[in-house]
């Protein structure tokens, strides 16, 4: 997710706005849906893991990000490698 939040945006709009993100954002990491965010360095991006049941859902999730207005993102769908160890049988 790469954020460019106009630098015309009233203040506490913005305010309100990141506070709303970061409450949304962290209710879906404690949920377990969003499995893991990091800063990407030197940009104001990251890159998250959703864990969910569906592409609709996970558009659900993205939709209302109360961020998402003034983000660009790239979605790279991932399945299950028949090597992890994590899920040998
Ligand atoms: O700062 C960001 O990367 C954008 C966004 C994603 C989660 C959150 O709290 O903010």
């Amino acid at each position: 997710m790469d954020v460019a939040i106009p630098r015309d945006l009233d203040p506490q709009v913005r305010a309100e706005t990141l506070a709303r993100e970061k409450a949304y954002s962290q209710d879906l990491q404690r949920g377990g849906e969003w499995a893991h965010i990091w800063r990407i360095a030197g940009q104001y991006s990251n890159i998250s893991i959703f864990d969910v049941t569906d592409n609709e859902r996970l558009h659900e999730i993205l939709w209302n990000l109360p961020l998402f207005p003034f983000m660009t993102m790239e979605i790279t769908p991932l399945a299950q490698h028949p090597s992890d160890i994590a899920v040998e049988t």
